[in-house]
Order: C-alpha cells, then structure tokens, then sequence
C-alpha cells in the first residue's frame, strides 16, 4: 500500500515512522526541504530510542528510513492509496488541503485527517468524495503510543470505515471507531484536564511541578497535565478548547487565558523550546 503523509510536525513524522516501521513506502510531503531535514533528524532520534530500549535491532532502522521518500509537490499524491493530513489544527488551511488532494488522488484513494478535533463532515464536504474521507486520530508520541481513534463523519462510508480500521490494526495500532463529534472520545476529556490543570497552576494552588507530580502519583498519569501539554503543542491544546468551546456554546470549555497567553508569546512547549518546561539546555 502506498502511503502519502501531509506534514512534517510533531505528528507528521511519527505517523510516518509508523508506517514505514510496518513495511509501507511512504511519501512525506513537507513546505521546504528544511521542514523535511528536520522531520528526518526526528525519525533518526526516535528509531535509535527504541534501538537503545532493545525493542528494534539496529538493522532494521536503516531500512525503515529508506522507505520514506520526500516531497514537496502534491502532483506526487497521484497514485497513493491513502493519505494521512497532519497539518496545523485550522479549518482552512485543512480545507484547502483537501481540495488539492481531492484533485490529484486517483478516485478510490482514501484521504484521512489526524485532526484532534475538527468536522470530519466539514472536511468531507471540500472533496468529490466525502464517503472516503475520514479521522485517523493517532497519539503523540505516534510510535510509542497504541490507540489510533477512527472516526466518522456523516457521509464516510462503512467500507472506508472498515478499511482504514484494518489498516491501523495492521500497523500495531489498537483502533477504537467513533462518530463525529467535537473532540471525538480522547480529547474531550484529555484537553480540559490539561486546561484545569493550568487553571490550578494560574491560581496559584501548586507549582508546575507539584501539580504534574500529583497526578502522576494520584492518578497513575505517566505525564502530569503540563508536561503533557508541552508535549503535545500549547497551540494545538488551545485549538483544541476552541473547537469544544465554540461547537458545544458551553462555558466549561473555556480556554484559560495563560494558555492563550503562552500561545501569544510562542511558548508552545517541546516543539519552540519552552513551554511550562524549558526543554533548551
Ligand atoms: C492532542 C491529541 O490530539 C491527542 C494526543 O496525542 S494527546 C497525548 C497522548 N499522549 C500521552 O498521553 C503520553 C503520555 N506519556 C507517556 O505515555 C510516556 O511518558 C511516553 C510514552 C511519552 C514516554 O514513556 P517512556 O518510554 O517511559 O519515557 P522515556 O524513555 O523516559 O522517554 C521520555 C522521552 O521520550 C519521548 N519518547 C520516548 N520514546 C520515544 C520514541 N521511540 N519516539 C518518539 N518519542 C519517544 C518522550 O516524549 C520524551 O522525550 P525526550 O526524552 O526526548 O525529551
Ligand atoms: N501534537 C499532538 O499531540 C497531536 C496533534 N494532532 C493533530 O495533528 C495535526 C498536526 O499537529 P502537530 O503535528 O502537533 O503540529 P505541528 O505544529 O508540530 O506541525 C504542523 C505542520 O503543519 C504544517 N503547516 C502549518 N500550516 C500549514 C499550511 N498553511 N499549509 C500546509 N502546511 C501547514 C507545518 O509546516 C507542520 O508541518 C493537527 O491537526 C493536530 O491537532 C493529533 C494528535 C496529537
């Protein structure tokens, strides 16, 4: 199966690490070849961790990094089967994706979005196509984490459903189906916890490192609130509480403002370099 990978981010890299891992050639296409030189120093990064844990032979990561090949032209997405968008979470920016993806892939090619929260419906309708459009929500770090949420907009099809199903299943991953809904299943109850978390650190009631040992301790959390909100983006958390605030109209969902104030000033966490946490030393 040939797979296209749309954006070399946090998420962009590890789904195609993951793919390439399971076998598959992967196209991973990027907006400059800087993007792309980065996204490869991750994939090296993460391949020689699990290398160092004993859970890959040091052999087989070489081949996993041949299998993936760059681009930066979308002409390149003609014959692929299945594409994966990992893009910034924002409607238009994924819309207009859809769009040119919808021109180029041959007619029975699935296009999926990794988007943590948005209308998969809404996606579906920029295509032709929308019974073969769908989420395919994978977990940051992508290679260490097993869930991938597969859900369906109001016109995905149950063949496409079936198929991409099958295919998470067939690279590791645990899928679990869900319809569209804001936040789908993970993220409705993830990304309010990490904003409360933040909400208790902006009172003043513990410090950062407080709160996150706290509910490692009591709740079993392998990553407090806001080490796991640098870990997954402050911007992305804070698109995430703005789909839930603004489709759902209920205030529990409001975005704390520090969070909106870290996002202003760029400290978005691991990917900028500081966040809650400064990862720059
Ligand atoms: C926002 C959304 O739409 C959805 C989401 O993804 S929400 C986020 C979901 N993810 C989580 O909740 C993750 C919670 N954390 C964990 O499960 C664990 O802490 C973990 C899997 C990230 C690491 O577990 P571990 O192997 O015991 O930790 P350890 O070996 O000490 O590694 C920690 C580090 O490796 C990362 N990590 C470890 N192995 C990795 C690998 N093979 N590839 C990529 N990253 C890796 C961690 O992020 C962290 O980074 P650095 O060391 O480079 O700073
Ligand atoms: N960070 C996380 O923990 C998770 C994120 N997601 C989702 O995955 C998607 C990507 O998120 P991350 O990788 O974290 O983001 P990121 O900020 O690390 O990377 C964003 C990527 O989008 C590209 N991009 C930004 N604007 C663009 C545009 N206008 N046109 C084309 N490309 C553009 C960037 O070049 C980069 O490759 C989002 O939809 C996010 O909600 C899903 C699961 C977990």
């Amino acid at each position: 199966m040939k797979i296209c990978v749309v954006g070399t981010g946090t998420m962009g890299n590890g789904i195609a690490q993951t793919f390439a891992q399971a076998g598959h050639d992967v196209l991973l296409k990027g907006r400059s070849e800087a993007s792309l030189e980065k996204a490869h120093k991750t994939i090296e990064k993460s391949l020689s961790k699990l290398v160092e844990k004993g859970k890959m032979e040091a052999a087989e990561k070489e081949a996993i990094k041949a299998r993936i090949k760059d681009t930066m032209d979308y002409g390149d997405c003609k014959d692929v089967d299945l594409v994966i968008e990992g893009v910034a979470e924002d409607m238009p920016t994924k819309l207009e994706i859809f769009k040119t993806l919808d021109a180029i892939c041959k007619p029975e090619a699935i296009l999926a979005t990794n988007t943590s929260s948005l209308s998969i419906t809404e996606i579906g309708a920029a295509t032709s196509r929308p019974d073969k459009v769908i989420g395919m929500h994978f977990f940051n770090p992508v290679p260490m984490m097993k869930l991938v949420e597969v859900i369906t907009g109001q016109l995905t099809s149950q063949e496409t459903h079936d198929k991409v199903m099958a295919i998470a299943t067939e690279i590791g991953k645990t899928p679990v189906s869900a319809n569209e809904a804001p936040g789908f299943v993970v993220n409705r109850i993830l990304i309010p916890m990490i904003n409360e978390g933040i909400s208790i650190y902006a009172d003043g009631v513990a410090s950062k490192e407080e709160i996150d040992e706290a509910m490692k301790l009591g709740a079993n959390h392998p990553m407090g609130p806001l080490a796991l909100g640098d870990l997954i983006g402050l911007d992305v958390c804070l698109a995430i509480m703005e789909v839930l605030f603004h489709e759902f109209e209920d205030s529990k969902y409001r975005p704390h403002p520090l969070l909106r104030k870290m996002v202003r000033a760029n400290q978005l966490g691991r990917k900028t370099g500081i966040g809650f946490y400064d990862y720059r030393k």
